[in-house]
């Protein structure tokens, strides 16, 4: 049923290629839905929020305030948990931020001899809204993943918006918000929620950047707000790669592949391996585990269609394969994999070794699960707390260091065809100066 691809076959660089094709869907009529509900928030306000809400989500509310889950309730959700589901939020909570204190920049400055001060001033964006899909699963631990580097970065504002169809409001998404210290959370979701982020309605006031992973509406609302506000990244389809040397128990590596497959039909899991005997037994394993699995219909559809166990010559062909895919999260199920990492570039995010399954990630391990996907691996990086800060440049230029730059400044002004430039800075020169 998975595809088998073969590197001696002379198909196989097109076969390949056929396999990572992925267009991102801009359906027109996602497109065009997108556009109508943002303008129709953008002025309307709430009404439309409500609307939208009521059509889109099936919950009538009179106000938007009526749409605030409030505090309390986060507070209650946390402490009705079952003692090891609260256990566990906490305990992932816990090594998420551990590791996200790692990430948080610090201002920096340095005086040159004549006294001039150069330097860089690192800020917490003052508000940032954080989407949680809610449309057809409710994912908690996407809300410590975004929430937490926010947090640790200083952000004095966080709110989340999530949908919640017909009503039920997910207890794991709210005890997380408030494991999280979440200020504030609307059950609002969909286009019109990126909308009321971006632009504010008499209820809900405007934030500096959304973040967080959503469906085909939600990707397109954040890419037409971008510019209004800041973005994290338009997440497509998750995607698993394994390079395994042939000795990691084939029924690992099976789980491992079903572990992404089963968020979506159009994710990718694939096996990069050099013995074709070991990929006869990972996919005999993927047969007789299938059947058993609760979400197989989506895994079959993900397997068949975008899925593969691909023959490779050697590890050092795997390396040079898993670098042009990029993947989101690549696991390296071999002896010594520290080996093969340093050969690595381009991956979301490296597992390495044959406990480091990539499930372990996804909730607890520490670092994020918001990765670059779709071969973005190779311009972009995790989201983290450098996402939730931004720099400023400090320049502080003394009486002897004016002496120093007028001249350069003005100098270049003038060849540019810029005098009030080469004026500003000769200003500063002292009387007679041979450039004043
Ligand atoms: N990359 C990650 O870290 C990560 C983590 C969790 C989830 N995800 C992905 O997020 C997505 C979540 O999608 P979801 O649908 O479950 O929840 P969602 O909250 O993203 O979307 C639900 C909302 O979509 C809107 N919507 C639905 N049908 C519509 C229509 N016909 N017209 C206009 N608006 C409509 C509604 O407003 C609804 O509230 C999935 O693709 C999942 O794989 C990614
Ligand atoms: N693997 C997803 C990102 O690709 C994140 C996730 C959330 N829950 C389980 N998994
Ligand atoms: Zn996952």
């Amino acid at each position: 049923m998975i595809n088998r691809l073969d590197y001696r076959s002379p198909d196989f660089r097109s076969r390949l290629r056929t396999l990572l094709a992925f267009e991102a869907s801009q359906d027109a009529a996602i497109e065009n839905t997108t556009r109508d509900i943002l303008e129709d928030v953008r002025l309307r306000g709430d009404a439309a929020l409500l609307e939208y809400t009521r059509r889109f989500d099936r919950v009538a509310a009179d106000s938007v305030a009526e749409l605030e889950i409030p505090r309390a309730d986060l507070i209650a959700a946390r402490d009705s948990l079952p003692p090891d589901q609260r256990a566990a939020l906490e305990a992932a909570a816990e090594r998420i931020r551990v590791y996200h204190e790692k990430q948080r920049g610090e201002s920096w400055s340095y005086t040159e001899t004549d006294g001039t001060r150069l330097g860089q001033k690192i800020t917490p964006l003052d508000r940032v809204g954080l989407y949680v899909p809610g449309g057809k699963a409710a994912y908690p631990s996407s809300v410590l993943m975004n929430a937490i580097p926010a947090k640790v970065a200083g952000v004095p504002d966080l709110v989340i918006v999530t949908p919640t169809p017909d009503g039920q409001r997910n207890p794991l998404v709210l005890a997380a918000a408030a494991i999280a210290d979440v200020d504030r959370v609307w059950a609002i979701g969909g286009a019109q929620a990126v909308a009321a982020l971006a632009y504010g309605t008499a209820a809900i006031a405007p934030v500096d950047k959304i973040t967080g992973p959503g469906n085909a509406y939600v990707a397109a609302a954040k890419r037409r707000v971008f510019g209004t506000v800041g973005i994290d990244m338009i997440a497509g389809p998750s995607e698993i790669l394994i390079i395994c040397d042939g000795t990691t128990p084939a029924d690992w590596i099976a789980m491992d592949l079903f572990s992404q497959a089963e968020h979506d039909e159009l994710a990718q899991a694939i096996l990069l391996c050099p013995s074709a005997a070991y990929l006869d037994e990972v996919a005999a394993a993927i047969e007789r585990l299938l059947p058993t699995m609760p979400r197989a219909e989506i895994i079959r559809k993900s397997l068949s269609g975008r899925g593969a166990l691909i023959l490779v010559q050697d590890l050092e062909q795997a390396c040079a394969i898993a670098n042009d895919i990029a993947a989101e999260h690549l696991e390296i199920s071999t002896e010594n994999p520290e080996f093969w990492a340093d050969r690595i570039r381009h991956a979301g995010a490296m597992f390495l070794g044959r406990y480091s399954s990539e499930s372990l990630g996804d909730y607890c391990a520490g670092p994020n699960h918001v990765l670059p996907t779709s071969r973005t691996a190779r311009f972009s990086s995790p989201l983290g707390v450098y996402d939730f800060q931004k720099r400023s440049s400090i320049i502080q230029v003394s009486h002897a260091g004016a002496q120093t730059l007028g001249p350069l400044a003005a100098s270049l002004a003038d060849g540019e065809g810029l005098p009030a430039h080469a004026g500003s800075a000769r200003y500063r020169l002292e009387p007679g100066s041979s450039s004043s």
